[in-house]
């Protein structure tokens, strides 16, 4: 048995097109959405990912501004950089890339962002719209797992969850997406007692752990869906949270890494940066990007 490939990379592809068709939209009314990525510090992985924003911004039609300071910037600089962000009307959504440098202090930080212009929806006030079912911001990575969860399954509710991980970014967001389509759902983490007994319970399975091939294909209930969030550099190059070649002998359907997760995190935080734009211009939401 072999599972069915969820194609992150194809999917995310053709969010983009349709991102670009609303964006042109919004030009054709005067209205350019932005996006601002703030990097602090040299991290090669996270110079990676802001190079393919900044990239994909532009390929979608939305202006791109690339904010990079020294990794010794004090924190009054950046929350000084943060309020000009807020106040400026070109710039939509704001991206702080974390992690931060130790010196700063994370929440703080995120929670400067106006929540109106919290794509990545991790500040305070998003978080607790997502957990009281109002209108929220929802995180990019759990976002594009769930966009990829009903593609394939259709209808959640009912089904049996695990997420392995909790979180701010991806676990506990996550759980809150999972159970608001009405999965039942069970966050893990590193306490847990028999996670590959808990884990053969799903039918949906979401590792988001950091530890490479960490989920062995006997954990995998036959026919589930499993979601590998995993982002692990090895000799043998970037694998995921999941044992790939032994899961997919198990799973129903599974993500690979590369070309899972990854592209629909960035896919979603154009999204998200798209329905901050038809907000701040008192537009309805645009079809199908938010859950
Ligand atoms: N594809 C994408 O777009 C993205 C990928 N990632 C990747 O996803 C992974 C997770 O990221 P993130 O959530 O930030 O990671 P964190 O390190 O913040 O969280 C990891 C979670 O895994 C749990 N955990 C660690 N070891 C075990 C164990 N042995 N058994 C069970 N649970 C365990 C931890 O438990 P505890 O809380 O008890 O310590 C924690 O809750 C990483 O590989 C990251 O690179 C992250 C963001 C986006
Ligand atoms: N404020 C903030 N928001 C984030 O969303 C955020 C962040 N900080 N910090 C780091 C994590 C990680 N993350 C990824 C995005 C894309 C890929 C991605 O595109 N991955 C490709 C491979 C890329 C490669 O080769 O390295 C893939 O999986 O196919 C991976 C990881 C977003 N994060
Ligand atoms: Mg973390």
């Amino acid at each position: 048995m072999s599972a069915t490939l969820i194609d992150g990379k194809a999917f995310a592809a053709g969010l983009r097109t349709r991102i670009a068709t609303e964006v042109a939209a919004m030009k054709a009314q005067g209205i350019t959405p932005g996006l601002a990525v703030v990097l602090v510090g040299e991290d090669p992985a996270s110079q990676v990912y802001v190079r393919s924003k900044g990239k994909q911004t532009l390929e979608v039609g939305m202006n791109s501004y690339e904010h990079k300071l020294p990794a010794e910037t004090p924190e009054a600089d950046l929350l000084a950089l943060i309020e000009r962000l807020n106040a400026d009307p070109a710039v939509n959504g704001i991206l702080v890339q974390l992690p931060l440098p130790a010196h700063m202090d994370e929440e703080a930080v995120i929670n400067a962002i106006l929540p109106e212009k919290d794509v990545d929806g991790f500040t305070v006030l998003n978080v607790g719209r997502l957990a009281t079912g109002q209108k929220a911001m929802v995180p990019c990575t759990p976002l594009g797992c769930l966009m990829m969860l009903r593609e394939h399954l259709g209808s959640l509710s009912g089904k049996n969850a695990v997420v392995i991980g909790r979180s701010n970014i991806v676990g506990k967001p996550m759980a809150q997406l999972l159970l608001r389509d009405s999965a039942t759902v069970t966050i893990a983490h590193s306490r847990t007692q028999d996670l590959p007994g808990l884990c053969r319970t799903a039918d949906i399975l979401v590792a988001a752990v950091g530890r490479a091939n960490f989920v062995k294909g006997d954990w995998v209930k036959p026919g589930a869906t499993v979601i590998d969030v995993g982002i692990n550099r090895t000799d043998d190059g970037l694998v995921g949270d999941v044992d790939f070649a032994e899961a997919e002998q198990v799973a129903g359907a599974i993500t690979p890494v590369p070309g899972g997760v990854g592209p629909m995190t960035i896919a979603c935080l154009l999204a998200n940066t798209l329905t901050a734009t038809a907000r701040a211009n008192g537009l309805p939401d645009p079809e199908g990007l938010t859950p």
